[in-house]
């Protein structure tokens, strides 16, 4: 593969110290190997734990690669991909987690799909082909399956895996559409999805295999399901 096109990946993270030099070396050695022009933007939201002093450090060593737009507290993930992207200057952009559940080697493929159909957004699945995930408790997969079923009955938008946030997107599609999506939190990536598709934009999927994080805890709580629901029917009543 080789391209002159610029990748402009978006990290949030909230207490990913542990996390993010190694993720940081695995999208350099992807961007490297594949001949790709490529930054990391990581938005950290005041992390307790110093992720944003490893981030330092990281940028000291990758230079200029790597950016950094903190924020001074926990404001969301949506609203943190809204920061990331305002500062983004690749044509692509591609949001994952900092937390290994989306694992870099999937991003080659997710280009080469792009490029087969010169798709506006490439998402990955967890919910078709070999896709899948590793690790959670019966309780959490029922969640992710049970929204998934909810928003995919309710809304129709005929994509696999609507709640997960492992894409790649053409730099404008991704503004146009995240300029319409008003959630805030975990619901922002269906809402996303849902938005753009009902804005005409083509989407293609790629299995990927979503693994529990090693370090760290999760961050998605009761309130955030009930925003979810809340998402869902809102979107409803709006299309
Ligand atoms: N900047 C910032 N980052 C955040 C925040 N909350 C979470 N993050 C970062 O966002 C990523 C995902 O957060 P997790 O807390 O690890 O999410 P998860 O429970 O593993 O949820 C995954 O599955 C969900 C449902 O399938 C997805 O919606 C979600 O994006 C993620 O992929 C991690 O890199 C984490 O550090 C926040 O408020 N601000
Ligand atoms: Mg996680």
């Amino acid at each position: 593969m080789s391209s002159k096109e610029k990748y402009t990946v978006i990290l949030p993270t909230y207490n990913e110290r542990r996390n993010l030099p190694i993720i940081t070396w695995l999208l350099h050695r992807t961007f490297t190997e594949n001949k790709l022009d490529w930054e990391i933007i990581i938005v950290d939201d005041g992390s307790p734990d110093g992720t944003l002093q490893v981030a330092q450090q990281l940028q000291n060593f990758y230079g200029s690669r790597i950016v950094l737009k903190p924020r001074a507290g926990k404001l969301g993930l949506g609203t943190a991909y809204v920061h990331g992207l305002k500062y983004a200057t690749g044509s692509f952009v591609i949001i994952m987690d900092a937390d290994f559940s989306h694992h870099p080697k999937f991003i080659a493929p997710m280009i080469e799909k792009q490029k087969t159909g010169d798709y506006d957004i490439v998402t990955g699945t967890r919910y078709s082909g070999d896709g899948g995930v590793y690790g959670w408790d019966l309780k959490r997969k029922l969640v992710s399956r049970g929204a998934n079923l909810f928003a995919d009955t309710v809304l129709r938008p005929g994509v696999s895996d609507l709640t997960g946030s492992f894409r790649l997107y053409k730099r404008a599609v991704l503004e146009s559409a995240i300029a319409r999506t008003e959630s805030k939190g975990y619901t922002f990536q269906m809402e996303l999805m849902v938005r753009a598709k009902g804005m005409g934009y083509r989407v293609a999927e790629v299995p990927i295999s979503f693994v529990d994080r090693v370090y760290g805890e999760s961050k998605l709580g009761g309130d955030e399901i009930v925003e979810y629901a809340k998402g869902v029917l809102n979107l409803w009543l709006k299309v």
